[in-house]
This record gives structure tokens, sequence and C-alpha cells, in this order.
């Protein structure tokens, strides 16, 4: 299979390149170009200096503000990144679709369904909030619906359960996964909001009884260190059918892939998701700590991190790198002149 990312039609020479033994030519004149651009990018969008990093988790207000790093990896394996690509910084929220998935996995759609439901809700990723029916969460890219998530990983006691977390981000990651204690302290001694959310959850009968130890084990996948690297190569395993590009393995099935996608896209950017959606048209999840995770179907993974944050907790420098890429590379999911197919 040789994919690539290209470029609008018409966008220049890149497209008058012809057919037949020129077409390795033009895939390779792509790249370059591609990667020309983010580096264009990265310097031109490096100056940005509104918002500010997350501080209602207290250690989380210590990040370096002005860390900034584009990373992008084919379902090839072809990676690519400009800037503080390997500096290490908290997944957050981005685990939520991780997590959604490895559910999904385990115990099949209706199980996950009955507990978490995939509408989008317009309200903060924080929200005290259920579906309209107050028996489910609203969806899993929101802080209630992760937790009922959360409450499903399997396992005896905190231990085991964390265990069966650190094999699911391993198998993502090609490496062990390691946890920022001083964040996962934090938010164990301040997320007094997530606690109000899980227990009215309990009191809904939407998760089980062992409320402080799901909310640990939720705090410790959101403290998980990634760098901007690692988040695309993520992508690219969710963007090649759950298969890891790099090891081969079958992360997750190819119908937990899909849905894995469809709410990445309809809810993965909290309250901006409507809008994400229409403009930038990428099946993408923030997180606080400041990343942002794109998937591209059938390509591969993009991924940005900077820390300051707009006001629906986005990456204001992710935000604008997506925009640009998704205008200038035509990777809006419905995109007319989205360039790219399947060649064999
Ligand atoms: N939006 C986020 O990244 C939120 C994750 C964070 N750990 C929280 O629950 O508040």
């Amino acid at each position: 299979m040789s994919v690539s990312l290209g470029g609008r039609a018409g966008d220049g020479p890149l497209y008058d390149a012809g057919m037949g033994d020129a077409d390795d030519q033009v895939a390779e004149d792509r790249r370059l170009w591609f990667r020309e651009t983010v580096r264009r990018l990265h310097d031109d969008i490096r100056g940005v200096a509104e918002g500010a990093p997350a501080d209602y988790i207290p250690e989380l207000a210590n990040v370096e503000p002005d860390r900034f790093a584009i990373a992008a990896e084919t379902i090839e394996g072809d990676h690519f990144s400009v800037g503080d690509c390997g500096h290490r910084f908290t997944i957050q929220s981005i685990s939520k679709l991780l997590l959604y998935g490895l559910a999904l996995e385990t115990h099949g759609r209706d199980h996950v369904l009955e507990r978490v439901g995939v509408a989008p809700t317009g309200d903060s990723f924080n929200a005290i909030t259920l579906d309209e029916h107050g028996n489910r969460a609203p969806n899993p890219m929101v802080n209630a619906g992760a937790i009922a998530v959360t409450d499903l990983v399997e396992g005896d006691g905190l231990h085991e359960r964390v265990a069966t977390v650190r094999r699911m981000y391993e198998q993502y990651l090609g490496h062990q996964p390691e946890p920022d204690r001083a964040v996962w302290e934090s938010e164990q001694a301040t997320g007094h909001r997530n606690r109000a959310i899980a227990y009215l959850m309990l009191s809904r009968g939407i998760i089980a009884d062992r409320v402080e130890e799901t909310l640990d084990l939720y705090f410790a996948q959101c403290s998980v260190l990634v760098t901007t690297d690692d988040l695309a190569a993520i992508g690219a395993t969710i963007a090649n059918h759950g298969v890891n590009p790099r090891t081969g393995e079958q992360v997750v099935r190819p119908d937990v892939a899909r849905d894995m996608l469809t709410v990445a896209l309809t809810c993965g950017m909290y309250d901006y998701a409507g809008e994400w959606a229409f403009t930038v048209g990428i099946p993408a999840k923030s997180g606080v700590g400041g990343g942002i995770l794109g998937i591209i179907p059938d390509v591969g993974g993009m991924a940005t991190f900077s820390p300051r944050l707009d006001s629906h907790g986005n990456s204001i420098r992710g935000v604008r790198v997506f925009e640009e890429l998704s205008d200038r590379f035509a990777l809006h999911l419905f995109d007319p002149d989205r360039p790219w197919t399947r060649t064999s």
C-alpha cells in the first residue's frame, strides 16, 4: 500500500508531474512539500503567546508554556516531526479515546452504550451532567463518560486494573508507559469535581461501587507521559484500522477503531467539536496537558503539543496547526480534493 500526504489539486507543480513512472517522484515531492510546510508553520505559529497552561490541576501550572511540537506518522511508519517532539507531557484527556477503545474491545458495543452514549454535549468537558434521561454519561470524551469507561477496566483491585491499562498503553506505544507521579497526586488531591461526577453516576447505577479506586485509575491514566512523536504513532495505529504499524500488532479490532474515530470526530474537541468537525474535519482528541492527536483514516496520525490553552481547554497553537494543515493538504474527511488513494 502506498499513501502520501498530498495537496490541493492545482496547488502547484506537484500535480503536473504526470502519471506512470513519475508517480513515485510525485509522492516524494508531496512528502517533501508536506515537511517543508510543517517546518514553516512551526516557525510561524511558535510566536503565538495567547492562552495559558491549565492550572486547575495545580501541578500542570508548572509546565513550560512555550514548548511546541508537531509530528506526523503514516500508516507505513514514515515519521516526521519538528520542534520539541521528544518533550514529555501528560496525555490527559487523549487517554479517553484509548480507554474507550479498550472498553469496546473488552465488553462490546452494547454493554458500553448502556452506560455511555455518543451524543456531543456542547457543555464543557468537566460538566456535572448525564444524558437527557439521567441514566448514561453523555459521551466517552467528556469526564463523565471517561470515568464510566474507566469503571469498565477489568481486574481485581487497583493494582490489577492499572496493569490492564499499562498493557493497553504498551501496545500503542511499543514501550512501558510511565506516569508523572506529581501530576497524578496533584489530581488525586484536588479532583473533587470528578469525584462529584463519579458519585452522581454511582447514585444512578451507571458505575460500580468502587468509586475512589476508579477515580484513582482515571487520574493515573491521565497522568501518563507521552511525547508528540508518541501521539503521532498512536494516531497511525488507529488510522491503520487498529494495527500498530511499528509492531504489526492488532491493538484494537477494525470495528472498534471505526467507533473510536466516530466519537473523536463528533466529541473529541469538547464543546469545540462542532466547529472543529466543520473547519478541520479530522477525527481528533485533545488533552489539557496541551496535546492534540489527529487521525487521518488510511493515512496516518498527526499530533501537536503546546500547553497554551483556550477557554475550551484546547491547545491554541495546536488548533491553528490543524486548521492550516487541513486546509492546505485537503485533509478534511469530506474535502472533495482529498487527494490520497489506496493504490494497492
Ligand atoms: N480535558 C482534560 O484533559 C481533562 C483531564 C483531567 N485529568 C481531568 O479530568 O480534569
